[in-house]
């Protein structure tokens, strides 16, 4: 499949600092791809070369393989919000859709399509100014997709937003990709990004760390963890099998287990002289994977490089 979007060997200094290092990736038609990084580690700046917002020192930007931005396909949610104040909802966003050649009729039945939806029926003719930060996100990300962008890049969409107006951003988002767009978005929420998206590429210090599915992250990150809770004795733990390290907090214990660990054999093996007042057995989560490489510690991986 060709992708809509390609990344070729991306860079970006500004003055004397490389901030993007050979940065390369692609978004499918249909698919969620996540943009994550620690604060300052280039996500942004990506997503402004893609936009053309600023011209990058070298690589390839493609879009279906031309060159020149197909704006009237694209949506963009930027980071930074905020749309002019004194304009009326239905007119701001009848002015954007304008912009992308969108029909107005059509634009205007969405838009109150869509108002309805994020629980904004009636504000139609309220002015910006009398939205509440959260009411004028679900407006701006109206803005993104009324002329039915064949590409979304959405640049931390969840932010700002309560739980209930979250779980709607997400259900549209999962929507338009089954449709066919394909959406780039970035985010720190990991659970949200574990839930909803396909691939992911993460990027530290404008270098790529990890880029695949979100199965291969997980097949090579997130290996087991048992959680035991009990009086227990760290070194007993150690000399486990397929244990590679122990972590305490108080009277509960945490297993790292080793990636080829079978853990229902295991479990039957664990000694009978174990305190055990609670015990789980989970994956290990894309938030711990987040800090462990935002940090440096680099104690989850055990295997090779992925390659998407
Ligand atoms: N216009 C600019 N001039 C100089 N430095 C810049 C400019 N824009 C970004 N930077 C620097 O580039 C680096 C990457 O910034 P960027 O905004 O891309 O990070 P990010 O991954 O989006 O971070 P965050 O999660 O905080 O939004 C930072 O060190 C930032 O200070």
């Amino acid at each position: 499949m060709e992708p809509f979007l390609k990344v070729e060997h991306l860079k970006k200094s500004f003055k004397d600092t490389q901030i993007l290092k050979d940065i390369s990736f692609e978004v499918n038609k249909g698919e969620i791809m996540a943009i994550l990084g620690p604060n300052g580690a280039g996500k942004s700046t990506t997503i402004r070369n893609i936009m053309g917002i600023m011209y990058p020192d070298g690589g390839n930007i493609t879009f279906k393989g031309n060159k020149e931005i197909p704006r009237n396909k694209i949506g963009y949610l930027p980071e930074e919000r905020g749309l002019y104040k004194n304009v009326k909802v239905m007119d701001i966003l009848l002015y954007l859709a304008e912009l992308k050649d969108y029909p107005i009729k059509e634009a205007k039945e969405r838009a109150l399509l869509y108002l309805k939806k994020f629980g904004l029926e009636g504000k139609d003719k309220a002015s910006l100014e009398e939205l509440s930060k959260g009411m004028g996100q679900k407006v701006q990300f109206i803005a993104s997709i009324l002329h039915e962008p064949e590409f979304l890049i959405l640049d931390e969409p969840f932010s700002g937003l309560d739980p209930v107006s979250q779980e709607l951003f997400k259900q549209e988002i999962r929507n338009l990709a089954a449709g066919g767009t394909a959406i780039l978005l970035s985010s720190h929420q990991m659970n949200l990004v574990e839930e909803m998206c396909d691939r992911l590429f993460l990027i530290h210090r404008g270098e790529k760390v990890i880029y695949g599915t979100m199965d291969d992250v997980k097949k090579e990150y997130a290996n087991f963890k048992c959680t035991i809770k009990g009086r227990n004795r760290v070194e007993d733990l150690e000399k486990l099998p397929k244990v590679q390290r122990v972590e305490q907090r108080e009277d509960t214990l945490i297993l790292y287990l080793m990636k080829d660990v079978e853990v229902a054999s295991w479990l039957r093996n664990l000694p009978e002289t174990l305190e055990i007042n609670e015990l789980s057995i989970d994956r290990v989560s894309l938030h711990e994977i987040f800090i462990d490489i935002a940090t440096d510690k680099n104690m989850l991986k055990e295997g090779a490089e992925l390659n998407a």
